[in-house]
């Protein structure tokens, strides 16, 4: 019997209702695909019976508890809105009146005016895990969420552009870099998974006065052997020497300014006038300033690439501030000037928002500038042309930009000045994801960071740790790669761990610990029962043929418990947006998973017994699995 459909007819038994009812009955539902949709549809239609109140109130209403000992889900009676009667009292002939022989839940508690219900084991386990070994890689994607229309297949997938990461070119690949790649990297995933068509770009620090003064300096210093073997490397030293340079001789310039001196022809020479007339030979599209300019960019990129791949992390589009035309801007600037949005200041163009926007709104979004007074146009205006652009191009259907809250003023400007421009509809599908600092971030080989040198001390770090033990350290095959990807877990756990918007403290002890909550105990928990499934040897057909009823022990239930909650989990995290609820998950399921050794063994254990508790093991390494990728880690089995 096929689990599934044997709780499709139980519920078709009691409630009347087959999955397809259901899921046209109550909205985002998917009972064929998430368990608790079924469990909440079910409990829906009893309360339903028992309260008088119509079941598409209760549905919204049944929500689910932080830990497994308060129940499964829960109901706070006042949400139902029932006039005339004390809440508690409510809650208390509602127990009463529950069913002392329902099919899926037991009788409910009552906690002051709390209903708490837990659900039965048997009929759980026997069509939970059979759908998580059905589903396998898909168990927790529901590919419903992104049509355009849930009811219609047919409807095509809503498109969604992610964009993140957006390191400068010449310059350190920073926190805030890592972070937004994690996140963003994060979030592409998650809205693939709920079938949304996503789009990655990565929109590049590559334009601007400091692209001339790098395109000088390799013109002086510049070594085509060094520039080919590390180009973010080079390039960023190359920048750091002409920057101090530049530096000296802004000094020296000043100081023969104040002695008296005639400093003209030093200034029409300086390196800060020969930058801005390169720059300017760039925009001008001059063959020669352009193609240099790009084989920077390109070789950039193609190293980035390669760093992103170790994050499991690729891009549609690199897209980057060079990309935007002078002839989209000028247009825009002309529009805003119409529109006046934008007015004239000491020669500048500027947005004076407190003109604009009533009340406090428009004080706190200052007076950008948008062009400055000798022409050139900034970051801000860069972003609304390129905003425009992307939907012209892409016709999203939301767009996601996930900046630093570094940046909070200048997404909250963009997206204003979108929609001073008439385009409120477009400005209402944008959404800024912003997130804390990281502090204490530095390197054993010095204070600049690139994201490769990062990645690259956790390694060693883990590394370390790994041949402390030495026997187990003989059994792995490649230790450099397994040190590598706990090294990128612990990185990655670490920033995913509390809420976004919260700073941390980079702390390379503690995120590479096996102990606590980190990267490396969640890929210990995934190669543990990685192994168990090893050393019991069993076949496929075997662990699926198993007597599922033998899993009666409370440990065993409480597992299966967290696994049916995968699913709702993902769903909220679209809500939340926040890597850390898929996280937290995780961690409340390893935690189960450890405590549950000691009394389900498997090897060891009588045959039918080993193949039950396999089957249970092996649908928690899927859902592990499926948790861990969703955030971006590759799962170790060994
Ligand atoms: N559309 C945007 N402005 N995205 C953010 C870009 C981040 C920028 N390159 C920086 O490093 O600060």
């Amino acid at each position: 019997m096929s689990s599934q459909s044997g709780i499709e007819q139980l519920v078709k038994q009691v409630d009347g209702l087959s999955f397809d009812a259901i899921a046209e009955k109550y909205q985002n539902c998917h009972p064929e695909i998430n368990p608790f949709d079924l469990y909440r549809a079910h409990l829906s239609n009893v309360l339903g019976d028992i309260t008088g109140v119509d079941t598409s109130i209760i549905y919204p209403n049944l929500q689910w508890t932080l830990s497994l000992d308060k129940g499964d889900m829960v109901l706070a009676a006042p949400s139902l809105r029932i006039k005339g009667k004390k809440p508690d009292e409510l809650v208390q002939e509602w127990v009463q009146k529950f069913p002392d022989n329902d099919p899926l839940f037991e009788k409910p508690t009552a906690v002051s005016y709390f209903l708490s219900f837990f659900v039965k084991g048997v009929p759980l386990i026997q069509s939970v895990i059979p759908m998580i070994r059905s589903f396998g890689p898909e168990y927790g994607r529901n590919k419903f969420l992104g049509l355009r229309d849930p009811k219609d297949p047919s409807s095509g997938k809503k498109r969604i552009i992610v964009e993140f990461s957006s390191p400068n070119i010449a310059k350190p690949f920073h926190a805030g870099h890592l972070r937004s790649t994690i996140i963003g990297g994060f979030l592409a995933n998650l809205y693939d998974g709920a079938g949304w068509d996503v789009i990655r770009i990565n929109y590049l620090g590559d334009w601007g006065k400091q692209y001339g003064l790098l395109a000088l300096a390799f013109n002086k210093y510049g070594d085509e052997e060094a520039l080919r073997n590390d180009p973010i490397n080079h390039l960023f030293q190359l920048y750091v020497r002409i920057n101090s340079e530049m530096t000296a001789e802004k000094e020296t310039i000043e100081k023969k300014k104040a002695d008296g001196e005639d400093v003209t022809a030093l200034e029409a020479h300086s390196l800060d006038e020969q930058a801005r007339e390169y720059f300017r030979k760039m925009t001008d599209r001059d063959p020669g300033a352009v193609a240099q300019w790009k084989r920077f960019r390109d070789l950039s990129i193609t190293r980035y690439q390669d760093t992103y791949a170790r994050l499991n992390i690729h891009f549609d589009e690199y897209s980057g501030e060079s990309q935007v035309s002078e002839a989209a801007m000028d247009a825009i600037g002309k529009e805003m000037e119409e529109k006046k949005i934008c007015k004239e200041d000491k020669g500048a163009q500027i947005v004076n928002f407190a003109e604009l926007v009533p009340g406090k709104e428009g004080k706190r979004l200052e007076r950008p500038i948008v062009r400055k007074r000798d022409g050139t146009a900034l970051y801000l205006t860069r972003d609304i042309s390129e905003l425009l652009n992307r939907h012209e191009k892409y016709k999203f259907d939301k767009m996601i930009y996930v900046v630093a809250s570094a940046q909070d003023l200048h997404l909250k400007q963009l997206f204003k000045i979108i929609e001073l421009l008439g385009h409120k509809e477009i400005a209402g599908k944008c959404t800024h994801i912003n997130f804390g600092l990281v502090l204490g971030m530095s390197t054993r080989r010095g204070t600049v960071k690139f994201l490769d040198d990062i990645l690259r001390d956790v390694a060693d770090k883990m590394h370390e740790t790994m041949r402390k033990n030495e026997d187990k350290y003989k059994q792995v095959e490649n230790p450099e790669a397994v040190a590598d990807t706990l090294g990128i877990s612990s990185v990655m756990v670490q920033d995913m761990t509390g809420k976004r918007i919260n700073n941390y403290t980079f702390n390379m002890e503690a995120m590479t610990s096996f102990e606590g909550d980190t990267g490396p105990y969640l890929q210990y928990a995934h190669a543990r029962v990685s192994s168990i499934k090893r050393r019991a040897g069993l076949t496929d057909e075997e662990i699926a043929s198993a007597d599922l009823s033998l899993l009666t022990e409370t440990h065993a239930v409480n597992i299966v418990r967290l696994l049916a909650q995968y699913p709702d989990t993902v769903q909220n995290t679209l809500k939340t947006l926040e890597p850390t609820t898929v996280l937290t998950y995780l961690f409340k399921m390893t935690h189960a998973l450890s405590s549950s050794y000691d009394h389900l063994q498997v090897v060891g254990s009588e045959r039918e017994l080993m193949k039950a508790r396999m089957a249970l093991y092996d649908a928690a390494h899927i859902v592990l699995g499926n948790g861990m990728r969703l955030l971006g880690l590759s799962p170790v089995n060994r």
